[in-house]
């Protein structure tokens, strides 16, 4: 089997995308850590336009963006679990509510990390009416986003909702409340137990002490 490597940092969630996906699928892999305070050779040869991890190295071709990434290890790898529903126009929504979460919730999650006062204010009001959306228009009955297995689309809102919870609790909101998002929690929960995201869940303390210290450094330097 050619050789895979994942470039990251064991702590962003973007780089958990990828470990699930593989983990799922049971692709063997390599891990490298990378420190992004002084990034490798081999990480800005691999990634020049953006310069960031989490980058999959297949042979010697690397790929990066992990929603890019997450298409790729499922078109390389389609079975057992395939994580898009097979039919077209399902393929369609799910890439839909995946570019939602990219467009509207990481952009904001980014957000997060250097306002204050009412700034922050209208962020979390932001942040619910996209919860909201997401509750009203896509589970439904449903247990995952495609229906009864996980796939892509848990795999892109599970590793944003962890983001949420820790930059929540170091700014001090909890946008996401079980009252208000009753589908949305019984969805986190379900996905959480699942065996391979249990046994590779990121460790919310250190990625508090990294959140923290990084929104410390932007207001610093605002
Ligand atoms: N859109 C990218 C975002 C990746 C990203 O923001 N990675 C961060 C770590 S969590 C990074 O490499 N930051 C280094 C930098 O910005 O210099 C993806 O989905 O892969």
């Amino acid at each position: 089997m050619t050789e895979v490597k994942l470039h990251g940092v064991l702590l962003s969630p973007y780089v958990y995308r990828v470990i699930w996906a593989l983990k799922l699928k049971g692709v063997p892999y390599e891990f490298v850590a990378e420190d992004l305070s002084n990034k490798s050779d081999l990480l800005l040869k691999y990634n020049p336009v953006y310069k960031k991890i989490p980058v999959l190295v297949h042979g010697e071709k690397p790929v990066s963006e992990s929603m890019v990434i997450l298409e790729y290890i499922e078109e390389m790898w389609p079975q057992n679990p395939s994580l898009m529903p097979n039919d077209p126009y399902d393929r369609a929504l799910a890439r839909f509510w995946i570019k939602f979460i990219e467009d509207k919730i990481v952009a904001i999650l980014g957000l997060f990390r250097s306002i204050t006062g009412q700034e922050l204010e209208n962020a979390t009001k932001e942040l619910l009416e996209i919860l909201q959306t997401l509750e009203e228009h896509v589970l439904g009955e449903k247990f995952f986003f495609n229906g009864d297995n996980i796939g892509l689309v848990d795999i892109a809102f599970g590793s944003m909702l962890f983001w949420m919870q820790v930059i929540g609790d170091v700014v001090g909101v909890k946008p996401f409340e079980s009252h208000k998002f009753p589908s949305l929690h019984a969805w986190f929960e379900n996905f959480k137990q699942i065996p391979v995201i249990e046994e590779n869940f990121p460790n919310r303390d250190e990625y508090f002490v990294y959140i923290k210290r990084r929104r410390e450094e932007l207001l610093a330097s605002a």
